[in-house]
């Protein structure tokens, strides 16, 4: 008898099995393998891996923030919807609490993602903490800076699942406690002034601080059209970072989910990866900034090459033979010597940060609308960097952006050699996005869109002189259509509002009008 209970048991167990690996069966017809899947490492800790073979641009994670406030260091804000506001008398206030806000038909009032009505009660009790007109730009930001936690601290009341989720994600408390000079900071200018000037005594200091490093650990900066805010996502903060990733990820302006795509073709298995620093920046300086907010030394591919993937984005001009390169002897160690690859000049890594500091100094004080002052700063330092130096190459994009788009260097009004410097910079910027963050991404849709006006208005110019045989005309008029349809396919993923989808409309309708 017991036998055949089991027999049965295990014939409804097949059945069972059979019944479910039909479903299975139905449901792998019907729906895709998941994107990807969690894992753990030694090294990264939680990441993200392709669970198939992923083509370029599919979306892979869309979600709206657990937690979003003002950035660090930010001019005031609104508190709704992350636009910059004024602190004059005639600013509009939160009539409870006194908060500046852009408007009274702000649509982040009583919001959980702007200015909740459980977070204006909490500022409201607190009337001497609001931003004032005589505060200096200093304290403004300090009080800015406590927004987010004071919001996540209420979290625990209002929403304790998202609470939840958010002390689930890292924070490097250790490592963080070990820092004197970060700690101490923290200490002083967020956990004793909330416990003491705002009263949150029902936080642990501890608890506090872990908060802290959670923020710093994984919020996104997002924003579109002057809005600027921080943000941490249920899923997007497991990516790990990669100086060149294969992913890129946008934000919509209406609720301030995260987008996030394959910005290239991915192999199954392969780490999803993000990049938390700038791409655009050299790895002495990209590999300083992660271990100062994330808390690790980035060891990638890129930062591994001294050439930084074929870029030489970092590399400088030998100051003693004027012929070789300096680069990095050893890029993974940061305290180690860059030399001259022509002759033996070699140059400290903290006199060479210096050096980098004071140019880049030098181009923050230049007005993004100036071009003589850009084009002097190429100029100026022509025999210190490399002609890809990042540095040298973000005075080259801003001019690609403001040749052709301002007063007296409008298209009709520039001259041919101006025309023709504008397609040079953008060259020289998309062979370096190639090599950097190849794919659908951004910034690669953004200078081709720039790059295929230069070369039509010179192709138009070049036939019309006689200069410019029919076929080389047509050669580059064709390049000219795959520019506009490749900057079309990767603008138009961002979302409808911001002003890069914008421009991808108006390179599908260029690219329709040419077509005829
Ligand atoms: C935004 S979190 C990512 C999720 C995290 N791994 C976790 O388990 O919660 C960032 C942290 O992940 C780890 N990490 C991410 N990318 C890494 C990389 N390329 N190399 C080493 N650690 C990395 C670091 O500890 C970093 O501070």
């Amino acid at each position: 008898m017991p036998a055949r209970k089991n027999q049965r048991r295990h014939h409804h167990h097949k059945q069972h099995n059979n019944n479910h690996s039909n479903k299975q069966q139905q449901q792998q017809q019907t729906e895709p393998t998941p994107a990807y899947r969690v894992e753990k490492s030694e090294i990264y800790g939680r990441y993200l891996v392709a669970n198939r073979e992923l083509a370029a641009g599919e979306l892979l994670i869309e979600e709206q923030p657990l937690a979003i406030g003002p950035c660090v260091s930010c001019d005031p804000v609104c508190l709704g919807c992350y636009q910059p506001v004024q602190l004059e008398a005639q600013q509009y206030r939160c009539p409870a609490c006194s908060w500046p806000l852009c408007g009274a038909e702000c649509r982040g009032l009583n919001q959980s993602t702007g200015h909740s009505t459980w977070e204006c009660e909490a500022l409201a009790k607190r009337p001497q903490q609001r931003p004032v007109e005589s505060a200096t730009p200093d304290e403004l930001r300090d009080l800015y800076e406590l927004v987010l936690i004071v919001r996540i601290v209420l979290l625990r009341g209002v929403q304790p699942e998202q609470y939840a989720l958010i002390r689930r994600m890292e924070s490097h408390t250790e490592e963080r406690r070990l820092n004197v000079s970060l700690w101490e900071h923290y200490e002083a200018k967020v956990v004793r002034r909330l416990r003491e000037e705002w009263q949150l005594l029902d936080v642990e200091a501890e608890e506090l601080h872990e908060i802290c490093g959670i923020l710093d650990v994984n919020c996104f900066e997002i924003g579109q059209r002057g809005a600027k805010a921080r943000t941490l996502y249920p899923s997007a903060f497991l990516l790990a970072h990669d100086c060149s990733p294969n992913t890129s990820h946008t934000d919509d302006p209406g609720n301030f989910a995260i987008l996030l795509r394959t910005s290239r073709a991915v192999r199954e298995q392969e780490p999803l990866t993000l990049s938390y620093a700038y791409t655009l920046q050299g790895t002495l300086k990209r590999r300083t900034f992660i271990q100062g907010g994330k808390l690790f030394w980035c060891q990638c591919q890129r930062c591994a090459d001294p050439r930084e993937l074929g870029s030489d984005c970092s590399a400088l001009v030998c100051k003693l033979c004027s012929q070789g390169n300096v680069r990095a002897t050893d890029p993974l160690d940061q305290t180690a010597d860059w030399a001259c690859d022509h002759c033996d000049h070699r140059i400290n890594a903290s006199d060479l940060e210096r050096l980098l500091d004071r140019i880049n100094d030098d181009l923050e004080s230049i007005d993004v609308h100036n071009i003589p002052a850009l084009e002097n700063f190429l100029t100026r330092y022509r025999e210190v960097l490399r002609p890809n130096h990042y540095l040298l190459l973000s005075a080259k994009y801003s001019l690609c952006q403001i040749y052709g788009r301002i007063e007296g260097y409008l298209l009709p009004q520039m001259s041919p050699e101006d025309v023709a410097r504008k397609e040079r910079y953008c060259r020289q910027f998309l062979h370096i996005i190639n090599l950097l963050e190849p794919g659908l991404t951004r910034l690669r849709g953004l200078i081709m869109y720039e790059l295929h006006a230069p070369i039509m208005v010179l192709a138009q110019l070049g036939m019309q002189t006689g200069q410019l045989t029919r076929p080389e005309f047509q050669r580059r008029i064709k390049e000219v259509l795959k520019l506009l349809e490749d900057s079309a396919q990767i603008l138009q993923l961002e979302p409808p509002g911001s002003s890069e989808h914008e421009m991808g409309l108006a390179a599908a309708d260029a690219l329709s009008k040419m077509r005829g």
